[in-house]
């Protein structure tokens, strides 16, 4: 069934509004005023990672908030645990993104437990996916969104600089759940490629929101 959040979402541009560790953008209120600029900016929603940035961006904005909680090391960093998840939900998440590759999960839960719980606690689910297979499985464990968010991330996905179109295509060919554009989608025009590929929308993060990593991107271009 397709969630009535699909309608919002439907030809329409997500904002990912994140900073990685250790970068200056990193804090809260900044965050929070990023996803006051992609509101304004005429986004449909937000991807955001962390519980307390969660919640800050439900009370400043009025846009669906994605929730990630990315956490660890190694392995499944994004949303590893039911704990994370059901945690985005208490912040106010109303989708919860969530790694749904095949690799083992650190508190030894499979991804469709987090979907249940999700589920259970009045949320929807975005598997971030690297390959085909892991779309399909996603989807069949009852994911109410699918994201191409992990191909080029994760071992067994081809490496590339441009979005992983394929999948997308491939994906929104193959199942039911609405497909999700993310990862490398630095201009409009692949924006808009993305969404004739079959996506029900698309997000963008870097190309927006990622100040550091651009002037880097620019500084190291006039480097002789
Ligand atoms: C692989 C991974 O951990 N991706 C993260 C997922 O939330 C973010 O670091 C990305 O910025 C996001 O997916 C948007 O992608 P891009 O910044 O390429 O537009």
């Amino acid at each position: 069934m397709t969630p009535p959040l699909a309608d919002a979402l439907d030809g329409r541009l997500i904002v990912s509004c994140q900073a990685p560790p250790g970068d200056p953008m990193r804090h809260t209120d900044t965050l929070v005023r990023m996803t006051l600029a992609a509101q304004a900016g005429g986004a449909a929603a937000v991807r955001v990672n962390d519980p307390e940035v969660v919640a800050a961006a439900v009370a400043a904005a009025d846009l669906p908030v994605i929730g990630l909680w990315k956490d660890g090391d190694s392995g499944v960093l994004i949303t590893p645990t039911v704990r994370h998840a059901l945690a985005l939900v208490d912040a106010g998440a109303a989708v919860v993104a969530a790694d749904a590759t095949a690799r083992p999960r650190p508190d030894g839960s499979t991804f469709a437990d987090l979907v249940g719980a999700v589920h259970a606690a009045g949320a929807l689910v975005m598997a971030d996916v690297s390959t085909f297979d892991e779309g399909r499985e996603a989807a069949a464990r009852g994911a109410d969104f699918v994201g191409t968010t992990l191909s080029g991330y994760v071992p067994g996905s081809p490496v590339q600089s441009a979005p992983d179109l394929d999948l997308v295509a491939g994906l929104a060919a193959a199942i039911d759940v609405p497909v999700i554009a993310e990862g490398r989608i630095a201009t409009p025009e692949q924006a808009a490629r993305a969404l004739r590929a079959g996506a029900l929308s698309v997000v963008v993060g870097t190309a927006i929101t990622a100040p550091t990593a651009l002037t880097r991107a620019f500084a190291s271009a006039l480097t002789p």
